[in-house]
């Protein structure tokens, strides 16, 4: 691929830094779009971004600007790396600047509240693009920074997309898998904040590794029913963008939405967690968004239930777990055998010997 391609990343938090540094590594002219002007004169000046990942020396190439105008001019490939809240919001800054042969990627995982909707659908109604994809995986931005090993997926309809990303950000220590079914690699990275903030909370609760183990199944079970109703393909969450995000956020302190859980398992309220973090923690108001769709589509998500209680509705944890153990014995992998057809069978032994 002819380096001649502008790369322009929107959005200088934590994973914005981390990728733009890859692309200008990788040697391809790179600019980091910051709303904050003070701030990209600071990150022109240090080459470090003084306010995320600041011990990250950053590539002298890499251009920072507050001007939307200025970061989007002649970019081929525009990543947004905005949390979900203001998702919409810079796209709508962004769009006078961008043009319909420009190839534009969202990295956020989260839900935008109004139509309760996925970036990617953002991107497209917005935009009205053929060049959209969604990038997901379990990267923690600050082992990203590191350069540990790290793998992720670009996820596409469209081959260009797929195929410039790998390209772009593709290096000895970054790895990018391509899918097609944009949908359910989204859906996955949105899903799993959910479940950290469960496992967090478990371990800060001393429960051991069974437990963790339990939890990051029957989350896996629980977020594939979901993305399997609203029409996703299941055999995406086997992949990095579904277990792989999941095993890493659910099992790492450095995941924002992990240390939200373990906060809470401590006894700290979540106003009081969310002002400390700092930082985008997607999962608290993902439990909230999805938990208003799951009860309007009738879908059975007992982890959503039971965090949003103890979120929201001020329940203990701990009593919160023993309900969960409490239910009704369920199917393992409901693909292979179906509820329906378990409490069928159940049924039927019942009458047997009773
Ligand atoms: N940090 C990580 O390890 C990873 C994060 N992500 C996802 O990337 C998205 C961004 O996350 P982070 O970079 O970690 O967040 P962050 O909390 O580190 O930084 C957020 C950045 O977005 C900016 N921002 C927020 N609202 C804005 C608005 N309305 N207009 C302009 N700028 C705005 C903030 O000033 C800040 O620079 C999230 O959806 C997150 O789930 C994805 C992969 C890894
Ligand atoms: O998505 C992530 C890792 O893949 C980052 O997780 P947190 O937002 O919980 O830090």
């Amino acid at each position: 691929m002819a380096k001649s391609l502008i790369v322009t990343v929107l959005g200088g938090g934590s994973f914005g830094t981390a990728l733009s540094s890859i692309a200008a590594n990788n040697g391809f002219t790179t600019r980091l779009w910051v709303r904050d002007a003070a701030l990209a004169e600071q990150i022109n000046q240090q080459h470090r971004n003084p306010r995320y990942l600041s011990d990250l020396d950053l590539p002298a190439s890499l251009e920072a600007t507050s001007s939307l105008e200025s970061a989007l001019k002649g970019a081929g490939l525009v990543f947004m790396a905005i949390p979900s809240k203001g998702f919409a919001q810079v796209l709508e800054q962004a769009l006078p600047f961008m043009h319909s042969e420009q190839i534009i990627v969202s990295t956020t995982k989260g839900f935008e509240e109004k139509g309760f909707k996925l970036m990617s659908q953002i991107l497209q109604e917005t935009t009205g693009f053929q060049h959209l994809g969604i990038l997901s995986g379990p990267n923690l931005a600050s082992e990203v920074a590191k350069k540990h090993l790290t793998a992720t997926v670009i996820a596409s309809p469209d081959d260009l997309t797929r195929i410039t990303v790998q390209e772009v950000l593709g290096n000895n220590y970054f790895r990018v898998y391509a899918n097609t079914d944009m949908y359910g690699a989204e859906l996955g990275g949105a899903l799993k904040n959910i479940y950290a903030i469960a496992v967090g909370m478990a371990v800060a609760l001393g429960m051991g590794e069974n437990t963790k183990s339990m939890l990051m199944t029957r989350a896996l079970a629980e977020m594939s029913r979901f993305a399997v109703s609203l029409g996703a393909n299941p055999m995406t969450f086997l992949g990095l963008s579904g277990v792989g995000d999941l095993i890493v956020t659910c099992s790492s302190p450095l995941s924002r939405n992990y240390r939200v859980g373990y906060a809470l398992g401590e006894g700290k309220s979540l106003d009081e967690i969310v002002a400390s973090l700092g930082q985008v923690a997607e999962g608290v108001n993902t439990v909230r968004l999805v938990r208003a769709q799951a009860d309007k589509l009738g879908i059975y998500m007992p982890l959503v239930q039971a965090l949003y209680l103890v979120l929201f509705e001020g329940h203990n944890p701990e009593e919160m777990a023993s309900s969960l153990m409490g239910r009704e014995q369920s199917t393992d992998v409901e693909f292979v055998l179906p509820h329906d057809e378990m409490l069928k069978s159940a049924q039927k032994i019942t009458r047997i010997t009773n």
